[in-house]
């Protein structure tokens, strides 16, 4: 038992003791494991402090070698911001500091040719302003025009910015007139954005010469205000490709790329993206005194130059030693530098000339420099000239003899001023110049020539002048929708084309040709005028992609021989040639070595009341009415023969021109036996003078009968001799029997010439409203519609009646209608002569009112 407890017990301590052995066995084991862990950690750890500690001196070394860069670049970029002189698309506003040197540099901001400014912030106006004059400055002068919106302070704003008017350089827009001005922004966009297309560009900066001036066009708005327009967005958007830009206050900022927003802050800098938001320290602002100076600097600049050629300098040493077989041709001025003369030449190429420029622009000086140096170089032989003036004024009048110079220019044949109501007077003159023509072609024809030089060669004896004809403001001429204008439309035209073989140039001159239907709807008539002329501002006068003319300067013209052909523009300047003293020495000697017969030329002046000439010789007794509206100073003839309805009847209510054309054509008759009646009261004091001058007896109302029945006998069997006449005025005033004198009398030697008021009492006259009209056979209208002649017409008439002028059909000689010009009495011609039988006119003095109304008198 206790053997084997005590083997037990061993058994016990020898399994307890191998336990422990094992256990400790494991315990050294794990030991061991720890401290290779520890070690290990501490191995990670170090290491792990050696590569952090590596890489921060890795980006230490990164982090200065890019700031060193960055300084460096910046510091170069500042320099050379600094050493920049900034072209004219930018504008300085002030400093920025760059960040990383701290280098000062400009702060700039783009416009011209790159975009618009809109200017935000309290008290912008100075900004503005420093704006506005920096850009004007960088700019060639002249070259940049403003255009201001101020509809708060109507352009007070900008007051300092008004000397550039003096060079049209800049224009304030009224508060009601912004929407006008953006129309014509977006017209001179459209047509812009033609050419820089038309080019193959895509902005009129790429354009050589630029075809207009920028426009900054600056709108000074209120903060409220909102501009919201198609148009206004057309400018935001294509403003700047065509050097279009806007400079705005108050609006708000467009989401455009090209929309640069400059903010004046409290603090008194600028941000803006266009300087990376830095804040801008801004230029000293300039003085209003400071901006009036620079802009009168600015517009001086603009519209000088090396002085201008003297007219003097135009003219050739030796006096006409030029022959204008093959065309003619004359300087009218001299190159913008004055170095060289600038001629103007007419001939087979270009045969005609179309001059364009608004009024005041130099068109009447710029023909008087031509017209002096072609006078000065080719003789009265070898150049005529035939002037007309449609505008007021007398601006050719000098040419032709006047009351104060009797001198004037042998070349010219006419002159016709103060035409602007007579426009029959230019289709007369190109009815002229279409005979003329055919003239010349059958010459040449005669001896096989084609063209004026072969004719001149052919037939050396005759004479054929070239003829330039020169019609300023021509549009007046072509300015209605009616038989003058079709006709001279058509002469025109046939002139255009064939003139320039037969010598026979025309000129044509206008403010405005762009508006003239009728030229511009026969471009055949047109392309003949291959010759163009520009004044400053001239519109379509060149071509319509030749805008050369919206850029030259004062007392320039662009002469263009290649119908506008840009690269055939001369820029000319002109001398001042229209100075009546400058003119005078010219035309003085040109006078003095006239050939021998040189006649003076026919002077029509509108204005003017012509005199009665004395009448021509004639086998039939003619009576004088008036002027007739031609290129040879006509008088207006009836012919008072022995055939049936050779009486005439003058209508309308206007008595001044009534007495005077029945009293010249009682004068015009001094061999005739003439019965003078009146039947109206305030005629009596003229018909009274009549009377007396031609030594006729003197009928009224009351005595009238017996001389109606008198003639109306002797027409049984009329006396041999003269024709008696009755000169009647005012004929519709009193019943009377004039029927058979009217019908029966012509033919048997008694006629009338008599004034009835209106259309339907000369009808009354002859028998009521349904009566023939044949026994008149002449009538003059005064204030009588058109339509009112009709029974008196055999084709429609086309009368708009006008002051001093009158409308005479002949129906025996006239196939229509022609505008007559009453003459003036000769107030010497109304002494008396014979005997008269004056009546008393009821309550006056028939002395006393001849005197007050006289006829002489009404036509001043
Ligand atoms: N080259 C010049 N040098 C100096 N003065 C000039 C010159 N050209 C024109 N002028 C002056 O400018 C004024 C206007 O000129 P001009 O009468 O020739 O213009 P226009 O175009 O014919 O005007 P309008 O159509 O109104 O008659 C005149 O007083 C004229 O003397």
């Amino acid at each position: 038992m206790a053997g084997a407890r005590a083997r037990l017990v061993a058994d016990v301590r020898a399994t307890l003791a191998a336990a422990r052995g094992q256990a400790r066995a494991a315990s050294a084991l794990a030991e061991s494991r720890r401290a290779a862990a520890l070690d290990r950690l501490r191995a990670v750890r170090s290491a792990h402090l050696a590569c952090v500690r590596g890489l921060g001196a890795q980006r230490e070394r990164a982090r200065r070698a890019i700031e060193a860069a960055f300084v460096a670049s910046s510091r170069r970029v500042a320099a050379d911001l600094v050493s920049f002189s900034p072209d004219h698309t930018v504008v300085r506003l002030g400093t920025v500091t760059a960040p990383g040197c701290g280098t000062v540099v400009p702060a700039l901001v783009p416009l011209l040719d790159r975009g618009h400014l809109f200017v935000s912030g309290s008290s912008v106006d100075d900004l503005v302003r420093l704006v506005l004059l920096r850009v004007l400055s960088a700019a060639p002068p002249g070259a940049v025009r403003l255009t201001v919106y101020d509809p708060e302070r109507l352009g007070g704003t900008l007051a300092g910015f008004a000397p550039l008017g003096a060079a049209g350089l800049v224009r304030f827009v009224g508060p009601g007139g912004l929407g006008a001005a953006l129309d014509e922004l977006v017209d001179e966009i459209q047509r812009l954005n033609a050419l820089v297309l038309a080019a193959g560009h895509t902005s009129v900066a790429a354009l050589r010469p630029r075809p207009a001036p920028w426009q900054v066009v600056v709108l000074l708005c209120d903060a409220s205000e909102s501009l919201s327009s198609a148009q206004f967005d057309r400018v935001v958007r294509l403003g700047p490709a065509c050097g279009i830009h806007l400079v705005c206050r108050g609006l708000p900022v467009p989401a455009v790329p090209t929309v640069v927003p400059v903010s004046l802050l409290d603090d008194g800098t600028v941000g803006s993206p266009a300087v990376a938001d830095l804040p801008v320290s801004l230029d000293a602002f300039p003085s209003s005194t400071e901006i009036a100076a620079r802009c009168r600097e600015i517009a001086s600049a603009a519209t000088s130059g090396p002085p201008a050629a003297s007219f003097a300098s135009l003219l050739p040493a030796r006096r006409w030693t030029r022959l204008a077989t093959s065309g003619v041709s004359a300087p009218v001025g001299t190159t913008l530098d004055g170095s060289a003369l600038v001629s103007m030449s007419l001939g087979d190429d270009p045969p005609h000339a179309l001059i364009g420029g608004p009024s005041g622009s130099g068109k009447t000086n710029l023909l008087y420099a031509w017209l002096g140096a072609l006078c000065a170089r080719y003789s009265p032989d070898e150049l005529a000239l035939y002037l007309l003036d449609f505008k007021e004024g007398v601006s050719f009048a000098r040419l032709a003899p006047g009351a104060r110079d009797p001198s004037w220019l042998p070349h010219v044949r006419l002159v016709g001023v103060n035409i602007n109501n007579d426009r029959e007077f230019g289709l007369a003159l190109l009815r002229h110049l279409a005979s003329e023509l055919r003239t010349r072609a059958a010459a040449a024809k005669r001896v096989d020539a084609t063209k004026l030089s072969e004719l001149r060669a052919e037939d050396p004896e005759s004479r054929w002048p070239r003829i330039v004809a020169v019609i300023d403001e021509f549009q007046a001429l072509l300015s209605g929708r009616d038989a003058v204008t079709t006709e001279s439309v058509t002469l025109l035209e046939d002139l255009a084309r064939r003139g320039r073989s037969q010598g026979i140039h025309l000129v044509l001159a206008s403010q405005d040709v762009s508006g003239i239907e009728a030229l511009w709807g026969r471009s055949g008539l047109v392309a003949q005028f291959t010759l163009r002329v520009a004044l400053p501002k001239a519109r379509r006068i060149l071509s319509e992609t030749n805008l050369a003319a919206d850029t030259i300067p004062r007392f320039t013209a662009v002469v263009n021989a290649d119908s506008g052909v840009p690269s055939a523009n001369q820029v000319v300047r002109l001398p001042d040639a229209s100075d009546r003293t400058t003119w005078r020495g010219l035309q003085q000697s040109l006078w003095e070595s006239r050939p021998s017969g040189c006649v003076p030329p026919r002077l029509f002046d509108g204005d003017t009341v012509p005199s009665l000439p004395p009448p021509p010789p004639s086998d039939v007794p003619l009576a004088m009415l008036g002027e007739t509206i031609d290129v040879g100073a006509r008088p207006a003839l009836f012919r008072l023969t022995r055939a049936p309805g050779r009486n005439l009847a003058i209508l309308g209510t206007r008595s001044a021109d009534a007495t005077a054309i029945l009293t010249t054509a009682a004068l015009s008759l001094p061999s005739l036996r003439i019965s003078v009646i009146c039947l109206d009261d305030s005629a009596m004091p003229a018909a009274t003078l009549v009377a007396n001058a031609v030594g006729g007896r003197l009928f009224d109302r009351d005595t009238m009968a017996p001389l109606i029945a008198d003639l109306t006998t002797t027409l049984e069997s009329p006396p041999s001799g003269p024709p008696h006449v009755v000169i009647g005025f005012a004929l519709d005033a009193h019943p009377s029997d004039l029927k058979a004198l009217l019908t029966r009398g012509p033919e048997n030697g008694v006629h009338v010439l008599g004034w009835w008021r209106t259309v339907a009492r000369l009808r009354d006259a002859l028998g009521g409203p349904g009566a023939r009209t044949d026994a008149i056979g002449g009538w003059i209208a005064l204030d009588v519609q058109g339509t009112d002649l009709a029974p008196l017409s055999p084709q429609s008439v086309t009368w708009y009646p006008r002051d001093r002028r009158a409308l005479f059909f002949d129906r025996t000689t006239d196939r229509a209608p022609q505008v007559i010009v009453p003459y003036a009495i000769p107030p010497d011609r109304l002494s008396p002569r014979g005997l008269a039988v004056p009546t008393q006119p009821r309550g006056s003095t028939p002395a006393d009112d001849a005197t007050d109304a006289s006829p002489g008198a009404a036509h001043g």
